[in-house]
């Protein structure tokens, strides 16, 4: 049997820093677990536009397609910032997501005992916190129609339509039913149902959903707002919370500081399952790609190998292997070993994206 296939996107920025260090992990679970992948690697974002003039080649969105998993780093950068709309690298990530049609992007936050201190917030508020953000990731106002710079009148005009379907609010609100089954069995919906017709149908179909074939899971709805609020003074009382794409985008990046770092949190963005029932996957840290700190070795790299960590478990049934790999990284922040971003400890010397890899390199060795 051949071995299951990966395709490597680093991007720009840190975003090849962190995947180095993914890699490594890669080929340590070759041979030291027989558990070896066909890795192929290619280009986004800016990195695609420099050699490409589009931030994701057809044939590359042709590999993605093709591929038991997508691996990415991350899009984006000052050098970019002046591009035509049509070719900014971000517009790379959305199209691997849209023709992925991966519409259910997994966030956990977890909070990791040793770092429990670090958070902004009081540490019990956030000590043994374990969140999952499920966000709609193919369509609201990222993708509806119409869209764009109008002139009107003297003047122009921006626009962006939140637009939902009732099938796209089904399948995702079915997908973080099922997540929560298989943890807290509660589900928190957000949306803006006092201000948004998109927020009242949300509601309504995931209520439908919960009340149809889901009876067993908990379920409750919040104003996204609040929700924000919520995160902030008492994140403990979450276990799944389903959210539209937007909405999605900024509770996990409040969620992700909850943790420590926005270089702790990983992403997976699921798709329908194939016939082999592997659904079609792209895991990402939920990060970008860190200009103010890009080529100087800072970057801390566990977003990025936890994210492959959730590969592990969501594409290649491998959840034994998934929680190896995420005891190591527990050691290591036991440790006390830090990327400059987790600094906040006295006299703690922050190693470099590098030396966080070694030393996750190491716990995994010590694991066997
Ligand atoms: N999925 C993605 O590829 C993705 C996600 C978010 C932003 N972006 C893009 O990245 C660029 C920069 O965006 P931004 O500055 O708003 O967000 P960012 O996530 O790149 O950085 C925000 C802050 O967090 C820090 N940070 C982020 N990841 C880190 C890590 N692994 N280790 C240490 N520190 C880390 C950065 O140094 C910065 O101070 C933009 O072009 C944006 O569009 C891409
Ligand atoms: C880079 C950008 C397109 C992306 C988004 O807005 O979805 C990012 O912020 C994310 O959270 O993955
Ligand atoms: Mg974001």
């Amino acid at each position: 049997m051949s071995n299951p296939s990966l395709l490597i996107l680093a991007g720009d920025g840190i975003g090849p820093e962190v995947m180095t260090e993914v890699k490594r992990v890669i080929e340590w679970f070759g041979t030291k677990r027989d558990l070896a992948f066909d890795v192929e690697e290619d280009l986004v974002g800016g990195a695609a536009y420099d050699k490409h003039g589009t931030p994701l080649h057809d044939d590359t969105m042709a590999k993605a397609l093709k591929v038991d998993a997508v691996l990415l780093g991350a899009v984006g950068g000052p050098k970019y910032d002046a591009l035509d709309f049509s070719v900014k690298p971000e517009r790379g990530l959305l199209r691997l997501r849209k023709e992925m049609d991966l519409f259910s992007n997994l966030r956990p936050a977890q909070c990791f005992d040793a770092l429990a201190d670090f958070s902004s917030l009081k540490k019990d508020i956030v000590a043994g916190l374990d969140i999952m953000i499920v966000r709609e990731l193919t369509s609201g106002v990222y993708f509806g129609e119409p869209r764009g710079i109008f002139e009107e009148g003297n003047e122009r005009v921006g626009i962006n339509t939140q637009r939902y379907t009732e099938s796209e609010i089904d399948r995702v609100a079915r997908s973080a039913f099922e997540l929560a089954r298989r943890r807290g069995n509660k589900v928190c919906s957000m949306e803006k149902a006092n201000v948004m017709e998109s927020g009242i149908l949300w509601r309504e179909v995931v209520q439908k959903v919960r009340d149809t074939d889901y009876p067993d899971v908990e379920l409750s709805h919040m104003y996204a707002d609040n929700g924000a609020m919520q995160l902030v003074r008492a994140p403990k009382q979450f276990d799944v919370i389903v959210t539209d794409n937007l909405f999605g985008d900024i509770l996990s990046d409040c969620a992700a500081m909850l943790t420590g770092s926005l270089g702790m949190l990983p992403s997976a963005s699921l798709g329908a399952p194939n016939a082999d029932g592997r659904p079609k996957a792209l895991y990402e840290p939920v990060h970008g790609s860190a200009p103010d700190i890009a080529g100087q070795g800072k970057a801390n790299p566990i977003a990025c190998i936890l994210s492959f960590a959730m590969a592990l478990r969501y594409s290649f049934d491998q959840g034994d292997e998934a929680a190896r790999l995420e005891a190591a990284i527990e050691k290591v922040l036991a440790d006390g070993v830090r990327t400059a971003d987790l600094l906040g400890e006295e006299g703690v010397t922050p190693v470099s994206t590098t030396g966080m890899g070694d030393a996750i390199l190491a716990a995994l060795d010590a694991s066997l």
